[in-house]
């Protein structure tokens, strides 16, 4: 398990010539980043008496910013085993007919997966970046940079992967699937936009 390692053997590893983990993986591995230290700062926010009026929005801030973290930590392996799963399925024998026809439904069914996780993880840094810039307007002031470090991260994490939820799309034959998820990502890709807008301008009063 990639998340059980230690960070140093994981770098090692991610730096290494093998495949995986990849650009997916990390993508889901910034947002639970960027999830953890939001929830930082919500605990560094509720129970200061500064910080009373906000204290409940910012505690279901911090509850779901810790769920959110468990989800994307999950999918950091998640990710990488479901590539694994495309590249066995593009090894599957080509000799007969119903062999390509076996062959080939099995890597639209991996080839589905592998785009549908991180349209999940991109959902999901969407949350997180959302949560980072309530936290950075609303909570710990002290905190303000880490804030703002946790919505970059989820932002990074989101268009990373966007990017893999592309590159995996165009080998995905139904058209409607494609359609939908087209859509999915125009309207992440517009969300984050704004967020991430605010994130830099609240950051830019607050920080400087
Ligand atoms: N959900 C998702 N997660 C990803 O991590 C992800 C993805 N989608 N979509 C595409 C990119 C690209 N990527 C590669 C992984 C391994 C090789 C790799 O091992 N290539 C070897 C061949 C390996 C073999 O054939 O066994 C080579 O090019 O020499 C290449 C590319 C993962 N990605």
């Amino acid at each position: 398990m990639l998340m059980d390692m230690k960070v140093t053997d994981f770098l090692a590893e991610l730096g290494s010539s093998s495949p995986a983990p990849g650009g997916g993986s990390i993508s889901a591995l910034a947002g639970a980043l960027g999830g953890a230290l939001a929830a930082m700062v919500c605990r560094l926010t509720v129970g200061n008496d500064k910080y009373a009026e906000v204290q409940s929005e910012v505690a279901a801030i911090r509850d779901q910013a810790d769920q959110i973290v468990k989800e994307l930590a999950g999918c950091v392996d998640a990710d990488t085993e479901a590539f694994n799963q495309v590249m066995a399925a593009y090894k599957l024998p080509k000799a007969t007919e119903s062999d390509k026809a076996e062959r080939s439904k099995a890597i639209q069914q991996a080839m589905r997966h592998a785009t549908e996780l991180p349209l999940g993880v991109a959902t999901s840094c969407l949350k997180i970046l959302s949560m980072a810039v309530r936290a950075l307007a609303i909570g710990n002031s002290n905190a303000a940079s880490d804030a703002a470090v946790a919505g970059l991260m989820a932002h990074a994490g989101l268009h990373g992967a966007l990017y893999n939820v592309k590159i995996n799309l165009s080998s995905i034959k139904d058209q409607d699937i494609q359609k939908d998820i087209q859509a999915k990502v125009a309207a992440l890709v517009k969300e984050d936009e704004g967020l991430h807008k605010q994130l830099l301008e609240i950051a830019g009063k607050v920080i400087g």
